[in-house]
C-alpha cells in the first residue's frame, strides 16, 4: 500500500496519523486535503466500531482507495462511561472542545481524585476495496484532573492525566503523547497487520 486516506476532519487526529505514516513511507491524506465532493457522514451508530466502519466505508465507496477511519472517545468511570461514543458532541453541536471539557469538569466537581479514573479508546477501521474491514483497538488509562492544564494536543487532552504521570496529555509534547496514546496503541496493531500484506 502506497497511499491511504484517513477519513477524518479532525486536525489533531490528522496530524497524529501523518506523523505515524511518515515513518512508514505510506502517503497519508486526511479529508482536509481531499478536494473531491464527499458525503457528510452522520455518526449514527452506538458503538465505536460501528462509527469507525461507517466513516471508512462511506469514503472508500466514493474514492475507491484504502481508507482508514478513527472513532475515539473518553470513558469516565464516575460518569458511567460518558462521554463515550458521544465524546465529540457531548456539550452539543457543532463540536466545541472547551465546552466538552467544561461539561466533564462540572459534572465531576464533587468526585474525589481516586474516583476520577478514565480511559481513552481508539477504534480504527481499515477498508481496502474488495476486502474485509480490519479493526484495531487501543486504550490509554488515566484519570481526570480537577482543573484543565496545557495547550498541546486536542479534545479532552487538557483534563486527562495518563497513568504514571502527574501532568495532562496537553502538557506533554506530541512526541511524548504519541508514545502512550490510545491512538498509537491502535496504530501499533495496525502496523503489524500492514506488515503482512
Ligand atoms: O469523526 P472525525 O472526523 O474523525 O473527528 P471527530 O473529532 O468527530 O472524532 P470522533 O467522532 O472520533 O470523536 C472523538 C472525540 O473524542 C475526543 N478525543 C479522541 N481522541 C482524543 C485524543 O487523543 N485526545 C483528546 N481527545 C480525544 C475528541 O473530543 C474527539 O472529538
Ligand atoms: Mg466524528
Amino acid at each position: 500500500m502506497k497511499k491511504i486516506i484517513i477519513a477524518t476532519k479532525n486536525k489533531g487526529k490528522a496530524a497524529e496519523f501523518k506523523a505515524f505514516f511518515n515513518k512508514t513511507g505510506i502517503e497519508a491524506y486526511s479529508l482536509l486535503d481531499v478536494n473531491n465532493q464527499l458525503p457528510e457522514i452522520e455518526e449514527t451508530e452506538k458503538t465505536f466500531e460501528g462509527n469507525a466502519a461507517l466513516k471508512a466505508e462511506k469514503i472508500a465507496d466514493v474514492l475507491g482507495v484504502p481508507v482508514l477511519a478513527d472513532d475515539s472517545g473518553l470513558i469516565v468511570d464516575a460518569l458511567n462511561g460518558e462521554p463515550g461514543v458521544y465524546s465529540a458532541r457531548y456539550a452539543g453541536e457543532p463540536t466545541n472542545d472547551q465546552a466538552n471539557i467544561d461539561k466533564v469538569l462540572e459534572k465531576m466537581q464533587a468526585i474525589s481524585q481516586e474516583k476520577r479514573t478514565a480511559r481513552f479508546i481508539c477504534v480504527l477501521a481499515l477498508v481496502i476495496p474488495d476486502s474485509e474491514t480490519i479493526f484495531c483497538t487501543g486504550y490509554c488509562e488515566g484519570e481526570i484532573s480537577s482543573e484543565q492544564a496545557g495547550t498541546n494536543g486536542f479534545g479532552y487532552d487538557p483534563i486527562f492525566i495518563p497513568a504514571g504521570y502527574s501532568i495532562t496529555l496537553a502538557q506533554l509534547s506530541s512526541k511524548e503523547k504519541n508514545k502512550i496514546s490510545h491512538r498509537s496503541n491502535a496504530i501499533a496493531q495496525l502496523e503489524k497487520w500492514l506488515q503482512n500484506i
